[in-house]
């Protein structure tokens, strides 16, 4: 099933910050979006993911589909990487996470308290966390925050495979993840329409 928007407007703070964004991603497809620091990266993300609803316009094909990965990893820090990923298949259903230990490289980890992990590695358990829920979008906001060099590449294999196998992933990131087969949106400004000024509008208020 396609994740279709159409004609979305999204705002923060009350302020619409994107307006008019139109796509569509079909299973195996992935969608990088670029912008600069504070264009609506997000606030669009979290607009798919269903924590906040759209100024205007349709999301089809997300509602319980998506698995979504913010800036915060999420994790319970006394529960062992083992008990957090246990957790999380539990809470979706989804099972084994022998699979998700080793595609983040877990494995010598698994009995370490989430608390006391590094930033890198507390972010690649988070993303681990993305292969126990079963579910078929992600939407990620900058997944690859803390990540070395080695662990971009474990990260891009997995959204290898999620498309491989017939998932959507939808990515705001600032670096290139050599994912040459995803696409691009690059976010322009939202321009602000001012309604006009009168004819007898006194300019001495300005
Ligand atoms: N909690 C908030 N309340 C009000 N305005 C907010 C809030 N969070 C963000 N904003 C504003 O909303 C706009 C969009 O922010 P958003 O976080 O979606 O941008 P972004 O493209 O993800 O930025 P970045 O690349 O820095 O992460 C910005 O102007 C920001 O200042």
């Amino acid at each position: 099933m396609d994740l279709r928007v159409s004609d979305l407007t999204v705002a923060r703070g009350g302020l619409p910050v994107l307006s008019g964004l139109s796509f569509v991603l079909e299973p195996g497809g992935a969608l990088i979006l670029r912008g600069p620091n504070g264009i609506g990266k997000t606030t669009l993300l979290r607009t798919i993911a269903g924590l906040q609803p759209p100024v205007a316009g349709r999301i089809e094909g997300a509602e319980d589909r998506v698995a979504y990965a913010a800036h915060a990893d999420g994790l319970k820090p006394t529960l062992s990487v083992s008990e957090n990923l246990t957790f999380w298949a539990r809470v979706f259903g989804a099972g084994d996470i022998g699979s998700a230990l080793d595609a983040f490289e877990l494995g010598a980890l698994a009995h370490r308290a989430a608390g006391s992990l590094s930033a890198g590695q507390k972010r690649r358990l988070g993303l681990a966390r993305l292969l126990v829920t079963g579910r078929s979008v992600w939407v990620l906001d900058e997944p690859t925050v803390s990540l070395d060099t080695h662990a971009v590449g474990l990260f891009a294999e997995a959204v290898r495979a999620h498309l491989a196998w017939g998932g959507l992933a939808l990515i705001a990131t600032h670096i290139d993840l050599g994912l040459s087969e995803a696409g691009v949106l690059e976010l322009a400004p939202f321009k602000t329409v001012l309604a006009p000024v009168s004819d007898d509008f006194d300019e001495a208020f300005l």
